[in-house]
């Protein structure tokens, strides 16, 4: 039996370019956690979270009650991680909307990483471990944001800025240039609607076999998305988020044919059935960083197909620890049919070694080594850890570094 000797959580920090959201725009860094489960007989098992100082605390209180566990009782992972938190008072986690559970988040990466053990010591890819692969190379989309050319007194990084209709169908032409992606993501929320309608139609015009979908995370009210969702249908495959709520996106869909999709309304177990009953969602967004790992998010996977609706993959800025995660799991899933967001060709620091992960056609090919099939790349994991150190970053704060350039800011969310 292999058992867990110890943990290694090393926040790391990788350039991020200013991308606009709803609530401001992405600071300099973007953080991460990289997880090292080292067992007994000298393995060690890899995991990729979040790095908010809060989780951090969280992570390191179930770290300590983690050495002696036998990698492949996953059970006895989530108990022990519901045991540390609760015996530390932790009942929310104080991420998205206050709605995610802390178990299932602060679980995912420890679940990640005896997975990826497991597959060290069977010599088995993890895709085989969830089911085996329905397919062998997974659909990402071209997630496009509205950018500034530059940080507030930086130099311009290699996209240039993307402010409006031609910036952004030349960054969706160089992303698709690069990277094959045959779906589209516009990030929208930072423009009026009638604005961001227009680059949805530009990208149409100029991409007519690609897919698209816009994702203004909850900018609009009910009426501004319902009249948008009409000036859209059969242009988008999926609006995701377009306002807030369950009740609110059930009214948007009474008014609809176009699928609606969340990562922000649905983000836990909790939330499926006050949905389903709503009919509030038609596509959720899965993503096993909060929804428990990789297995429970199969179990999501089985619940939409149950329900009726779509699944599709959510992301945030990520490494490639999460890319080779999230590709496993997407391999294993049988309906998660649409293309997965992925924030990945807007990095150009990574943790693990180069080639495994390369994107042809728009997917990645499932990678066949044992576990996740990545391997850690120390000095680069050593320089990144220096970056948190120096870069003094703690918790994400798009809003506070957006006052930064323009103090009256205030996020945009169900404000058109
Ligand atoms: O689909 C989404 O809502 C996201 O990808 C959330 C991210 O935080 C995105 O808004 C971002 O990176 O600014
Ligand atoms: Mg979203």
């Amino acid at each position: 039996m292999t058992r867990i000797s110890r943990i290694e959580l090393t926040p790391v920090a990788f350039a991020d370019p200013p991308l606009l959201n709803v609530v401001g725009v992405h600071e300099p860094f973007a953080l991460r956690t990289i997880v090292q489960v080292h067992t007994d007989d000298g393995l060690v098992g890899l995991g990729e979270t979040y790095a908010a100082d809060d989780h951090l605390a969280r992570l390191a209180a179930v770290a300590e009650v983690l050495p002696g566990l036998d990698v492949f009782d996953l059970n006895g992972l989530r108990r022990r991680v519901h045991d540390a938190l609760a015996s530390g008072g932790a009942t929310q986690v104080g991420g998205m909307l206050n709605l995610q559970d802390p178990v299932d988040v602060v679980m995912s990466p420890y679940e990640v990483a005896l997975l990826d053990l497991q597959g060290k010591q069977l010599d088995r890819p993890v895709v085989d471990l969830l089911g085996g692969a329905v397919r062998d190379e997974v659909p990402f989309s071209a997630y496009l944001f509205y950018k500034w050319a530059a940080h507030p007194g930086g130099e311009p990084g290699a996209w240039g800025a993307a402010l409006d209709p031609d910036g952004i169908v030349r960054q969706a032409r160089t992303m698709i240039d690069q990277y094959g992606f045959t779906a589209i993501k516009l990030k929208g929320g930072v423009f009026e609607p009638a604005q961001e309608v227009e680059v949805v139609r530009a990208l149409a015009a100029a991409f007519p076999e690609h897919k698209l979908r816009i994702d203004p995370n909850c900018a609009w009210t009910v009426e501004t998305s319902v009249r948008v969702a009409r000036e859209l249908e059969g242009v988008i495959e999926y609006l995701e988020d377009p306002t807030p709520g369950i009740e609110g996106m059930a009214e948007v869909a009474r008014y609809t044919k176009i699928p609606l999709a969340t990562n922000m309304c649905v983000i836990a177990f909790a939330q499926l059935k006050p949905a389903v009953l709503a009919d509030a969602v038609q596509v959720v967004l899965s993503d096993h960083h909060y929804w428990g790992g990789l297995r429970r998010s199969q179990l999501l996977g089985g619940i939409c197909d149950t329900f009726g609706m779509g699944l599709s993959m959510h992301s945030n800025s990520h490494l490639g620890i999460s890319l080779a995660a999230m590709t496993h799991l997407a391999a294993a899933t049988p309906n998660l049919t649409y293309a997965c967001d992925t924030h990945y060709p807007w990095k150009t620091e990574d943790v693990i070694k180069p080639g495994v992960l390369p994107f042809e056609r728009g997917s990645v090919r499932v990678p066949r080594g044992p576990g996740l099939g990545v391997e850690l790349d120390e000095d680069a994991l050593g320089k990144l850890h220096e970056q948190y150190l120096a870069g003094g970053i703690r918790k994400r704060d798009d809003t506070g570094y957006m006052r930064t350039v323009d103090p009256e800011f205030t996020p945009n969310t169900a404000r058109w």
